[in-house]
């Protein structure tokens, strides 16, 4: 038995259900929150709402730097009350610079984009000429035809043909290059983005992050059409594009958790919400259509107005008798011609106005890209500036062990975890982490990872030295000899078919060997419906009595586990020298254990020697008490599995 004082903050697990950012999202605001004018404004409302800077989908709730959001006004966790504030994107400062931005991403090297560019711009100046000449041409038929001059229109007819073949040519190189310019672009972009997201501890956070309001305070002149015509479609692009992510996102999730839906039989929620989240995007999608019209209509009007245009520019000099001197041929041939002028600037004109219309697109595109462009430096930055961050990283010494120095930190809504908290892990001492669900345990393991930032003290740990377990492993596509290497791929083909076979057998997998037999057959099946979530479990563990380190940290990995194979990867552990840290909730893993880390979860802690004889459950002895948690007789006692307080040892008498 053991006791520990709850610190002073008694509703602090209370509070941090309420306030905490994860607990009340939703994707839509609450009906009571939307205009009340008939189904179709509400979910136009929706639109706005959904993508408002409060809101994110459930994933991506949290962000150290928006602590104080969480308990403000609008802030994810008080949805009911989240004013309805419209984020404008428009064409200004802010924009030039994401666009810039963006442009670099895109023709940086080693990207062809460059050339090709300038292959693309090069080809549509010399294609122009060649199909202003052909433009000409029909006056030129005029002529001839009027002359009745067969041997100048045999020559005319040869220069024609093969000019239109030019044109068509020069049109498909056009088409071809801009294609690949296209291609290459996205190529360059995507792995720009690749390599500023996908990199060690950024992964997790940017993910966790909220949406921030990157609302601008500059403006630059831009010219009235486009402030009335362009400005308002780079706004609903940018909620389109935000409606298209999340009901992908959706459709992705329904992917992921099709079982446990099916289970649940929560299928006509998944389609009610895939609806509603399909009829927001119909929605936004609607909004870009009307926000065109106008551009639209300038364009179409413009155009036809242009063919009129042409006879009005000609009918001046023959009515004031400019061409009366000349024959009534080269008077069709000028008429031809000028016509042909007109109408080509007016066509040129119109795909202007067009211009417009596809860089509203732009802009809205911009905007999103640069938003996350901008998060991504934010983090990055909020990184640098975070001094006891990443834990430090010491090569193996003789005094192996993971160690927490005076350290406190929080949660992203800014709810305490733990406070001054000093321990050491031992190489060679296995040690369990208790506490009641929400205390902290795995939290502990964020800050020992590096996901979590400290706010105060020092973590040190060999971190070569450290694998994590956690309680669903990621399985990767691929060979089963990658999976054993994972993340390590390129080491993959170092590892024999003995090893493979004989981590297979101490992880309890060996049918796997059996069943498959190359290990170098890439499956595309997902490994993770080939294996039951025991089975994905024994495949961490594989990878762990693979790569053999000094720390093994599971959190709650062998939850799945039958209780053999349970005893078994711990027998193994020993067996290889590897120190286990375990967050878990049973108390049948003491057995496995010397040490035990117990949390409160108002940031008190305490530590206890395990005594390891036949009815010693109930007699745990604290062995060292530092931090908030100190225990005493006469406290208040709490089961640090359950977290029970009235229950207390009730877990280990039975
Ligand atoms: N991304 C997050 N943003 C905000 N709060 C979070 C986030 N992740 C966890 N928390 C909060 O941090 C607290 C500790 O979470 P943690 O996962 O460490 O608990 P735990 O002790 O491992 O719980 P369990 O026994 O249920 O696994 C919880 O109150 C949880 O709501």
């Amino acid at each position: 038995m053991y006791r520990l004082i709850p610190t002073e903050d008694e509703t602090g697990d209370e509070d941090r259900t309420e306030t905490g950012s994860i607990r009340n999202q939703h994707g839509f605001v609450p009906e009571s929150d939307s205009p009340s004018k008939g189904p179709f404004r509400s979910i136009f409302h929706k639109v706005r709402s959904l993508f408002s800077p409060g809101h994110r989908p459930r994933a991506f709730n949290c962000s150290w730097r928006s602590r104080s959001t969480a308990t403000t006004p609008g802030a994810p966790g008080n949805r009911s009350t989240a004013p309805k504030r419209k984020h404008v994107f428009m064409l200004d400062r802010v924009f030039l610079k994401r666009f810039w931005r963006i442009l670099q991403a895109m023709f940086r090297k080693p990207s062809k984009a460059p050339w090709l560019y300038i292959g693309l711009t090069l080809f549509c100046c010399v294609n122009e000429a060649v199909v202003y000449y052909v433009g000409t041409i029909p006056s030129r038929y005029y002529k001839v035809l009027g002359d009745k001059d067969m041997t100048a229109f045999f020559r005319l007819l040869i220069v024609s043909l093969l000019t239109v073949f030019l044109a068509g040519f020069g049109k498909t190189v056009i088409y071809y290059l801009g294609s690949l310019l296209a291609l290459e672009g996205r190529k360059s972009l995507t792995l720009h983005f690749h390599q500023i997201y996908i990199r060690p501890k950024f992964f997790y956070r940017i993910l966790m992050m909220h949406d921030e309001e990157l609302d601008n305070p500059y403006f630059l002149l831009s010219s009235i059409a486009s402030r009335m015509l362009i400005n308002p479609i780079v706004d609903v692009v940018f909620y389109k594009e935000s409606a298209e992510g999340y009901f992908r996102y959706l459709h992705v999730r329904f992917r992921q958790f099709a079982e446990s839906i099916t289970f649940s039989r929560g299928e006509d929620e998944a389609r009610r919400s895939a609806d509603e989240s399909l009829d927001v995007l119909l929605l936004t999608q609607l909004d870009v259509i009307y926000k065109e019209l106008p551009l639209k209509f300038l364009q179409q009007s413009v155009s036809y107005f242009g063919s009129i245009l042409s006879y009005v520019i000609i009918s001046v000099p023959i009515f004031m008798g400019k061409y009366d001197d000349l024959p009534s041929s080269d008077v069709s041939s000028v008429i031809s011609k000028i016509s042909f002028v007109s109408m080509y600037l007016t066509y040129q004109f119109s795909k202007i106005i067009q211009c417009g219309t596809d860089f509203s697109d732009v802009a809205g595109y911009t905007s999103r890209l640069g938003q996350l462009m901008e998060a991504l430096d934010e983090m990055n930055a909020e990184l640098e500036n975070i001094a006891i961050d990443f834990p430090h990283e010491e090569s193996m010494t003789m005094d192996a062990s993971i160690r927490f120095e005076n350290v406190s930190f929080d949660t992203p809504a800014g709810d305490l975890i733990i406070s001054n908290f000093t321990y050491r892990f031992e190489a060679g001492v296995n040690t369990m982490i208790v506490g009641p669900n929400g205390a902290g345990k795995t939290s502990i393991l964020r800050a020992m990872g590096g996901l979590w930032p400290v706010a105060k003290g020092e973590i040190i740990l060999p971190r070569r030295d450290v694998i994590f377990l956690p309680q669903t492993p990621y399985l990767t596509y691929g060979t089963l000899r990658e999976q054993l290497v994972y993340p390590l791929k390129k080491t993959a083909s170092g590892v024999s078919d003995a090893d493979v076979v004989r981590v297979l057998k101490m992880a309890r997998l060996e049918h796997i060997a059996d069943t498959i037999e190359d290990f170098d057959m890439a499956y595309t099946l997902d490994w993770s419906k080939m294996l039951s979530p025991g089975e994905q479990q024994k495949m961490a563990f594989a990878r762990l009595f693979y790569a053999r380190p000094v720390f093994g940290v599971l959190d709650e990995a062998t939850s799945s586990m039958d209780a053999e194979s349970e005893s078994e990867m711990f027998k193994q552990c020993r067996l290889l020298n590897i120190t286990c840290i375990t967050v878990c909730h049973h108390s049948s893993l003491e057995k496995y254990h010397q040490q035990k880390l117990a949390l409160d979860g108002r940031g008190g802690w305490s530590s206890f020697e395990i005594q390891h004889s036949s009815d010693c459950h109930s007699d745990d002895i604290p062995i060292s008490t530092t931090g908030v948690g100190v225990v005493s007789s006469e406290e208040m006692e709490v089961d640090t599995l359950t977290g029970n307080v009235e229950d207390a040892n009730q877990g280990y008498r039975d």
